[in-house]
Parts: C-alpha cells; structure tokens; sequence
C-alpha cells in the first residue's frame, strides 16, 4: 500500500489521496457503492467512512437533543446519527467492493469501540479525526494496534500537536501520520493556515505530514502538496446541493479528478517550495494569498468553535459518582456531552480529584464538578 511507503519514507515524490465519503452517502449503500467507484475513476487511492458507535460516542442528553437543521435526518440528533450509520453488514459489502475496484478502504473510528470494530475488519490503516485528537486513551489505544494511524489536528493547539507526538513516541509508534486541518466547513481562504503544513514538518522531521481540507475547490490543497503534504484528504459528493452537513465544501467527481491529475503532474521530492514559489506556479489568487499567509502557531480558531462546540469531546460520568469520592479512570468517559464538560484533554490530570457534587453516568464532568 502506497501509504506504508510515505510512511517510511521509502518514497517521497507521490501523494496518498483519500476521499472522504464519511456521511455524504446519505445512509445508502448502494450510493455510497456509486460513490467508491467514482473516487477510483478520479485516481484516489482510498475511500474513507466515519464510524460511530452512537452510546459510545456521544451520551444520551447529546443524543436526545433536537436536530433542527436543514441537514437533520431525524428529529434528534441520535435519529439523525443513525441514519448515516452503517451496519457490519454493510461494511462487508462496501470493503468487499473496494476490493474489487482496488481502492483502500477505511473509516475513522470515532471511539473506542469503533476503533476495535475497524481493526476486526481489518483495515489498512485508521484515520482518527479532529474530535478524537485530544482523545488521549483512544489515540493511545489506536497506538497499540499494529496499523497505521492518519491523525487529524483541527480544533486543537499546537502544545496539544506536541502532545499526540510525544504519546506516539512514548507507545513506540511510528508509523503514524499527522494531518493539518481546520475544522470549519467550508473554511475561507484566510483560515485554511497552510503554513502550519510547514511549521509541522520543521517541528516534528520524523512524522509524515498530510493535509485534510474543507475549503472549496482545489488549489488549496495543491499548495498543500507543494508545502510538503504527502496525504491529502477531501470530502467527496456526487452533488454538492444535497441535503447534509458536508457536500457543500466536498469535491464532485470531475474536481477531485482534477485534483488527483494536478497532484500526479507535480514533480515532487522531500523538498517542498516557498511559499511565493507555490503562489507564482499554481497562478495565485486572492484565494491562494490568504491561505498562503505567514501563520506564527497553531491556535485553535474562531471559525473552528461552531464544531468544536458540537463534535469536541468531554469528560462524562462512566458511572453515577458520589460527592466527596475521588475519581479514578473506570469512573470516566470520554464523549461528545450535551451540555459539554471539561476537555477531553485534561482526562488524566483530574484522576485522584475530590468530587465537589453527585454526578449521574452519563453526565458532564464540569471544573466545578471537582475540588483542586
Ligand atoms: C469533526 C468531525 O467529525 N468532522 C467530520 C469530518 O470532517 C464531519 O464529516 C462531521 O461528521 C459532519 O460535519 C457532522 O455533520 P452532522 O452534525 O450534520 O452529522
Ligand atoms: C473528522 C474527520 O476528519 P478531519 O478531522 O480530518 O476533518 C474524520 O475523518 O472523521
């Protein structure tokens, strides 16, 4: 597979191109069939889903909440999660087809248990999105297991960049990849922070660098490529104008051909271009300045809080927790809560905290549920 060889760095002039189906199959198979054999006809290397395992993932309050959105499937948001959710079943069938097109298969496992159902299923690697970055006993799970592991960065900081490397190198894993991304759909010009693409490459030499973008059109993630970006992720659709959260910042099938075709024409090696010398050979725009712009760190953006809000992961209550007990791992979990809680990142450091209030499974762990 093309992706163990970046990873290795036993080839450093071509670029592993992954089109996101995630949601965009609108909880169709036979659509989703349709889709994987028009991102092997665009020269992708691979086709990506999202999985979830819905309890496991989110708590009940974020599930029962109300989904009013254009884009809802259902009335709840549970509703609507379950109707893009595949079954094994239907998993075998798309893996079974991509194994007949000759197309990767993957998913991102977006929990613990969906990670356990991908490395069952045996992928070739497992993508871990933005909202599991700062996922620490998940990222350190998915280190354990003897795959590659795509590791996105969007909604997070750079010491929490710091973070995923240093567990990485603490658990002996080095076939892993980090991808740039800005969690914010679609994400104008001036946010897209393609810099940091070279910022991650000076900063972290050993780890292979990709990009994962929601911007419309191409050239951005051209630039990216040019920047040093050895995996390039993109939604995919084959419309945008249809109903759910994310066609319209996906590439149709003649874009992402486009885009695969720009990518191969590239001549590339491990030295990557300046950024004026990107902007000058890609024809700049304004679009391609504002993305190109110096970036001093990686913050986590304005434009990315609407998602992190919705999709970041909390601390929650694994079991109903009595006030004045002190919380030990077993009593937390890490999902997406309604209301949210503390950030999933600072998981390990409460262990051993007093507890201010009771605390029902399933609910928010807040600061003021602890006493420091
Ligand atoms: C952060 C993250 O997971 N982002 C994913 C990948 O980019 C998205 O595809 C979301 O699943 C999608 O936008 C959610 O939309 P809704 O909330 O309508 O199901
Ligand atoms: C959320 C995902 O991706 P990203 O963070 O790269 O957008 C994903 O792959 O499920």
């Amino acid at each position: 597979m093309l992706l163990n060889d970046i990873m290795s760095r036993k080839v450093v002039d071509a670029v592993y191109i992954i089109a996101e189906i995630g949601q965009n199959h609108q909880g169709c198979v036979e659509t989703a069939k349709k889709m994987i054999w028009e991102a092997k006809k665009a020269g992708c290397h691979c086709v990506k889903f999202q999985k979830s395992d819905l309890p496991a993932k989110f708590t009940r309050s974020a599930l029962n909440r109300e989904y009013i959105s254009d884009h809802a499937w259902g009335k709840t948001y549970g509703e609507h999660k379950e109707y893009l959710e595949f079954s094994k079943d239907q998993y075998l069938q798309l893996q079974a087809y991509c194994k007949e097109l000759g197309v990767d298969f993957t998913a991102s496992a977006m929990d613990e248990r969906s990670l356990e159902f991908l490395a069952d299923l045996n992928v070739p690697f497992i993508k871990i999105g933005s909202g599991d970055a700062n996922n620490f006993p998940l990222l350190k799970k998915a280190a354990s297991l003897d795959l590659p592991l795509v590791i996105s960065t969007g909604m997070q900081t750079m010491q929490t960049v710091e973070r995923i490397v240093h567990t990485m190198r603490e658990a002996g894993k080095q076939n892993y990849a980090l991808m740039h991304c800005v969690s914010s759909y679609p994400t104008a010009p001036e946010d897209c922070n393609l810099q940091l693409i070279s910022l991650f490459r000076r900063r972290f030499p050993d780890v292979v660098i990709g990009y994962s973008g929601h911007e419309l059109g191409v050239v951005v993630s051209q630039a990216a490529v040019l920047l040093g970006a050895r995996i390039v992720e993109r939604h995919f659709t084959l419309d945008k104008s249809q109903k759910g959260s994310d066609h319209r910042c996906s590439l149709e099938p003649q874009e992402l051909k486009a885009l695969t075709a720009a990518i191969s024409n590239f001549e590339l090696s491990s030295v990557s271009l300046s950024p004026k010398k990107i902007f000058q050979k890609l024809n700049g725009s304004r679009e391609l300045e504002a993305a190109l712009r110096d970036v001093e760190n990686k913050t986590i953006l304005p434009c990315e809080l609407p998602c992190r809000n919705k999709l970041g992961k909390s601390i929650v209550a694994a079991r109903s927790l009595k006030k004045g007990g002190r919380l030990q791992l077993a009593d937390m979990a890490i999902k997406v809560s309604e209301p949210s809680g503390l950030t999933a990142e600072v998981y390990l450091d409460i262990v051993g905290k007093e507890l201010a209030d009771n605390i029902g499974e399933d609910e928010p762990i807040y600061g003021s549920s602890i006493i420091i």
